[in-house]
């Protein structure tokens, strides 16, 4: 089976909104992920919770300034070359944007770059929502960030009485129309929100030291996430999580339809597609965070019964609903056959169209709903 590519997720919001806190609460609940963080300045990163832990192998400081400014393409690539190296065993890099940097100069960068092992996990833009008119005001720009993020956290909600925190989520969906909003008090999102748990071989797990994670693990048994109160609120507020199973082949026109309209607060979807007939050799790896969307076709897995398996994440969705939209998409008639002169038995290529459009190109396909 192929590697799974790794996800890079961009974290931005501005100057104090918690993009620092939020990345110490995903370090401290990695689950057993080995998380790359590239970021401007590490003083305020809880090196010791990497350390301790001995889980962390790569991090790179940037040196001062702007992200944007300070890397371009080319170093960025370099970048992610190092940590993507199989060796350092990385699950997900975590680029921190400087609180001034354009995200979205940095998504572009992320999805012009040429490395086969990295896929793009989503821009996620926090939000203060005690300071939020104020930073409007100093900064009209976060309009734009808010309408290019796949995930909008809105923390410092412990600040905020909840008619204003009304207001503000109303706001929030104006100028990020369909992007899930989580609410949160010091970054506290569940971390799966953004990666899996880790699966490894199991002779690694056998050699894991003990971690500052499962410490904290324990501790939380007792003492609720973080040391703080577990009474504000559980880990897995705020989203909802559904899975899809199917043994039947799904139609790639039905399916693509389904993406196409996929609903507001759809964050996340992840899994595999069997297309039957229309590519009886390989699956298709599906990811899709916000409106980006990646299929990649692999073989089957010798011991694999071909079939359909995903997992859709968001906030506000109808699971249910959901789930009867994607059986709606499994084939029910026969492929349809290739037109005059094909082989016999040959299906109709043009079914898959759709699909291949979202197959990256051996230089890297540029996201087709991307500005
Ligand atoms: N009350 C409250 N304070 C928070 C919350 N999240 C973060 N803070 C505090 O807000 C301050 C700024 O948080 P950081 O995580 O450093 O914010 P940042 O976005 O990384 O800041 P820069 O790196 O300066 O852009 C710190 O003092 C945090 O402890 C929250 O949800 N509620």
């Amino acid at each position: 089976m192929s590697r799974q590519r790794i996800p890079v997720v961009v974290l931005a919001g501005f100057l104090g909104s918690g993009k620092t806190t939020l990345l110490n609460h995903l370090l401290r609940h990695r689950a057993g992920n080995r998380i790359a963080v590239v970021v401007n300045d590490f003083g305020a990163i809880e090196i010791d919770a990497m350390t301790v832990a001995g889980q962390v192998g790569s991090t790179v400081s940037l040196g001062d300034g702007c992200l944007c400014c300070a890397v371009d393409a080319s170093e960025l690539d370099g970048y992610l070359e190092l940590l993507t190296k199989p060796s350092a065993r990385i699950d997900i890099i975590v680029i921190e944007a400087s609180g001034l940097a354009e995200p979205q100069e940095l998504v572009r960068m992320i999805l012009a770059g040429d490395n086969p092992r990295t896929v793009y996990g989503g821009l996620v833009e926090v939000v203060d929502a005690a300071e939020f008119d104020a930073t409007r005001e100093r900064h009209p720009e976060i309009d734009r960030h808010l309408a290019i993020a796949d995930l909008v956290v809105l923390n410092k909600t412990d600040r905020v009485a909840e008619p204003e925190l009304r207001r503000l989520r109303a706001t929030l969906g104006e100028l990020s129309p369909g992007t899930p909003a989580v609410s949160a008090s010091y970054g506290r999102i569940d971390p799966a929100l953004l990666f899996d748990p880790a699966v490894r071989p199991a002779g690694e797990e056998k050699v894991r030291q003990l971690s500052f994670e499962d410490l904290l693990d324990d501790a939380g048994a007792h003492d609720g996430d973080d040391g703080h109160s577990s009474h504000d609120g559980h880990l897995h507020a705020g989203y909802e999580s559904v899975s899809f199973t199917s043994r039947a082949p799904v139609d790639p026109r039905r399916l693509m339809a389904f993406l196409d309209s996929r609903p507001d607060g759809l964050y996340r979807i992840k899994g595999f597609v069997g297309f039957g007939a229309y590519d009886a050799a390989n699956r298709y790896a599906l990811h899709a965070v916000g409106r980006f969307l990646r299929f990649h076709p692999e073989p089957w897995p010798r011991d694999e019964e071909p079939g359909t398996q995903l997992v859709l994440i968001g906030s506000g969705i109808d699971g249910d609903a959901l789930l009867k939209e994607l059986a709606a998409c499994e084939q029910t008639d026969p492929p349809e056959p290739a037109g005059p002169g094909a082989r016999p038995g040959a299906v109709d290529d043009r079914a898959m169209w759709g699909v291949l459009r979202y197959v990256p190109g051996p230089s890297g396909a540029e996201d087709p709903d991307r500005p």
